[in-house]
């Protein structure tokens, strides 16, 4: 295992960038659930938080490998939106901010190739909405749904499973569950390894993204723990928050995730993805975000394969930081409209 980070230069990032395998992942079996190996999982806190204070206080990535970074980064976001007064309209405007996140002047001022975001997230009655349209615009780019009862994940359980299938027979090609947090906070890890069994189950050719709502779990100790046995269960992704936690994704908690991917991967060989969300909404963290996996995972993680960014506005500012690279001059945020 790993326990020095690595130092990231500019350089490094702009390299890698360029270099970026597309990766054709197996997918993510699961195993039998190890109690032996979840019961010897802890955290260390104060050095997760001396660990995560280096990150903050670094030169941050500039100009050109900034560029190249940002627009790396909007091809990771999962452009979400999950408001109970969402729309048709505003599901159609949101397809088409992922299929051309950034302005054509923008992109041709950076000589760059059109890039899109990586999916786009809704509940399930916007499903068909979000597929038609994307099949409209001519982008090929998966739907995602919350599903399970999102967010508090208490409804029957009988029909959280049955969520997941509706919402995969109506198009969506990833779908992001709640988990029972009362499965963690009574250390019930029995109980959460057969519920995540039977979501994945239920997703069939699917990828799931386990959200394990970090800032409902109690400790880190408990977040390690219950990646672990969401992975064990067959997770594709584990992802931090629903968003509508009042804790939502911070750089503790993604180190500890990213860290029990680390070790899961050692031990079994296979590569679970990272999704950070819910409050991340400027350019910088997004960068602070990919230095941390960079650093800790490795560069075949920084692929939408493997990341993404769980985001409603972090595509505006990004937007905005590179019209201000290639002007010189900021804009008005609702110049970068998304939806
Ligand atoms: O999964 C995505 C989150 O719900 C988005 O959260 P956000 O609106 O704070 O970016």
């Amino acid at each position: 295992m790993k326990s020095e980070p690595q130092t990231t230069s500019d350089e490094g990032l702009k390299a890698s960038s360029d270099q970026l395998p597309q990766l054709a992942l197996p997918r993510n079996p699961g195993m039998d659930l190890d109690m032996n190996w979840v019961r010897a999982v802890q955290a260390n806190t104060s050095a997760i938080e001396r660990r995560c204070a280096t990150l903050s206080g670094r030169r941050s990535v500039k100009k050109d490998y900034q560029a190249a970074w940002l627009l790396k980064a909007i091809t990771m976001i999962d452009l979400t939106t999950l408001s109970g007064d969402d729309t048709e309209g505003r599901v159609r405007r949101l397809c088409a901010k992922a299929a051309q996140p950034v302005r054509p002047e923008i992109m041709s001022a950076l000589g760059m190739e059109p890039v899109t975001t990586g999916a786009v997230c809704v509940y399930h009655d916007m499903i068909e909405t979000a597929v038609s349209q994307l099949k409209a615009l001519g982008v090929t780019m998966p739907v995602a749904a919350v599903s399970t009862g999102f967010p508090a994940g208490l409804s029957p359980y009988h029909l959280r499973v049955e969520e997941i299938r509706e919402s995969v027979r109506a198009g969506a090609e990833e779908i992001d569950i709640v988990i029972s947090r009362r499965h963690v906070l009574t250390g019930n890890w029995q109980a959460l390894y057969d519920e995540m069994r039977d979501f994945r189950k239920a997703c069939g050719d699917a990828h799931v993204k386990a959200i394990l709502a970090t800032g409902e779990l109690g400790s880190l100790r408990n977040v390690a723990r219950a990646s672990l046995v969401c992975m064990m269960a067959g997770a594709d992704f584990i992802k931090t928050s629903t968003g509508k936690e009042s804790v939502n994704a911070t750089l503790p908690v993604s180190l500890v995730m990213i860290r029990a991917i680390r070790d899961y991967f050692e031990a079994t060989g296979y590569k679970v993805g990272y999704k950070p969300a819910g409050g991340i909404s400027k350019a910088k963290d997004a960068i602070t975000y990919l230095s941390l996996i960079k650093e800790e995972l490795g560069d075949d993680w920084l692929d939408p394969h493997l990341f993404r960014f769980g985001a409603s506005s972090l595509l505006g500012d990004i937007e905005r930081q590179l019209e201000h690279h290639v002007t010189g001059h900021y804009s008005a945020t609702y110049r970068h409209p998304m939806g």
